[in-house]
């Protein structure tokens, strides 16, 4: 495939950058992101300039792209807890000895080079460099075209950081424009330099993946979240479960799409409907008949809303609850509410989502929650990294092996 110059040029100097982080030692890759962090405050005012004339010409999403003084603290001192973070290159995992005396060592390594494609979420590009920094990844950025300003802004301040601790700045690149064909410059994979793409994104993100991605990618993608009440539910806890999960922010990839709740239970209804007073409820007929709403579709099951507009389903147990997340579900984040520990034991077993929680919040989806300091996103796949990935995450491993002479027979 043709690269663009910018690209070719782009994918060999991370090449170079990932090598120089391999090389680099746990404390000047600390040093470097505690460099990073003291950039981003001294720039504060270029970031908040280039900010200002994203949202100018941004129509939508203003407030996940809007920054203010605060929020470039809180983006710096993000970027100073991942600093603090235990360095996970050169980690042993496991060790042991065989008969035969050769000592193996499972050690964590980097993964090489990253690219990123996300939303336009100005944090997100001081984040993930953070977090692949501590990795000892270097990633190239996409970000969402409504904050390229930011974006690059900030990706200054960070590249400053990296020269000062003696790092290259190809360390942490970002794509020059954003004209969406480098989004397939890096879907094909840089002319075989990228080893990981990470895209978190939507529908569109998703298709697009699916049918050009020729590198390995780990998906942060869609939530279709579900909170299921179980007819043994507390149901104040109930109401107050699914009032957060839909509504604390709507906009997030945790946030509960849709309702599944025991027919037994349906008596909570009324007052679970309170509580998410001003959401669009919908739901199936018999969610109709106790509480007044417009009935969903089979699309309403599939959909992201992202939006105040909760669909709601009546199951007969948590094994059609189940059945309906494994047909629906995007392999997010589920939870159940019951009181009843077996069935909650068997729901948490049973469903194959990347988070699965009992009486807790689907928006607790998120790195800084679990602990992580900050997050990529939420991996929605399959492969070894799924939920909140961190810089842990972010690495592979390789097999040490020490011997004294030993030939095999
Ligand atoms: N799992 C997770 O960790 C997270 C998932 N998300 C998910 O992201 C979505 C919301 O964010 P939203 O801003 O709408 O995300 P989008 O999917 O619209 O955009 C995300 C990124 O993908 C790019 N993109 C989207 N479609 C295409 C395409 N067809 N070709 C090339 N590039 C493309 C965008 O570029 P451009 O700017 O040019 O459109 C942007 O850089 C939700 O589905 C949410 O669940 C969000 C946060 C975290
Ligand atoms: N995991 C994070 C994700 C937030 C986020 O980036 O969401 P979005 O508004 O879709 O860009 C949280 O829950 O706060």
């Amino acid at each position: 495939m043709n690269l663009s110059p910018d690209m070719h040029h782009l994918g060999r100097a991370a090449r170079d950058g990932a090598e120089a982080l391999r090389a680099a030692s746990a404390e000047q890759r600390t040093a470097a992101i505690r460099a990073m962090a003291t950039h981003l405050r001294a720039d504060s005012s270029s970031i908040l300039a280039a900010n200002a004339s994203d949202l100018a010409a941004a129509t939508q999403h203003h407030d996940r792209l809007r920054l203010d003084a605060e929020r470039v603290e809180a983006i710096a001192a993000g970027v100073e807890a991942v600093a603090g973070l235990p360095d996970p290159v050169g980690a042993e995992i496991a060790r042991w000895q065989r008969p035969n005396g050769l000592d193996i060592a499972r050690v964590r390594t980097p993964i090489g080079v990253i690219g990123m494609i996300y939303e336009a979420r100005p944090n997100v590009t001081a984040d993930a460099a953070a977090i692949c920094v501590r990795s000892g990844n270097a990633v190239i950025l996409r970000p969402g075209s409504d904050c390229f300003a930011s974006s690059r802004a900030i990706h200054s301040a960070l590249v400053r950081g990296l020269a000062e601790a003696g790092l290259p700045p190809a360390t942490v690149q970002i794509v020059p424009t954003a004209d969406r064909a480098l989004v397939g410059d890096l879907l094909a994979g840089l002319d075989g330099t990228l080893d990981l793409l990470i895209p978190r994104g939507g529908r569109s993100l998703v298709e697009r993946i699916q049918a050009e991605a020729r590198v390995p990618v780990l998906g942060h993608l869609e939530g279709v979240c579900h909170t299921y009440v179980h007819h043994a539910a507390d149901p104040v806890m109930a109401a107050a479960i699914v009032h957060n999960a839909k509504l604390r922010r709507v906009s997030v990839c945790g946030s509960t799409e849709t309702l599944l709740i025991d027919r037994a239970a349906l008596p909570m209804l009324p007052a679970i409907a309170e509580a998410l007073e001003g959401c669009e409820l919908r739901g199936d007929a018999e969610a109709a008949a106790v509480v007044p709403m417009r009935l969903a579709t089979e699309d309403d099951w599939r959909t992201e809303y992202l939006a105040p507009i909760l669909s709601i389903r009546t199951v007969s147990d948590w094994h059609e609850a189940a059945s309906h997340i494994a047909r629906y579900g995007t392999g997010h984040t589920e939870a159940i509410v019951t009181e009843d520990r077996a069935v909650a034991e068997a729901f948490l077993d049973t469903v194959d989502s990347a988070i699965v929680l009992w009486n807790a919040s689907t928006q607790y989806a998120d790195g800084g929650e679990f602990g992580f300091g900050a997050e990529i996103g939420i991996a929605t796949g399959k492969l070894h990294a799924r939920g909140p990935v961190g810089p842990e995450q972010l690495t592979s491993f390789k097999y040490v092996v020490r011997g004294a002479g030993q030939v095999r027979p």
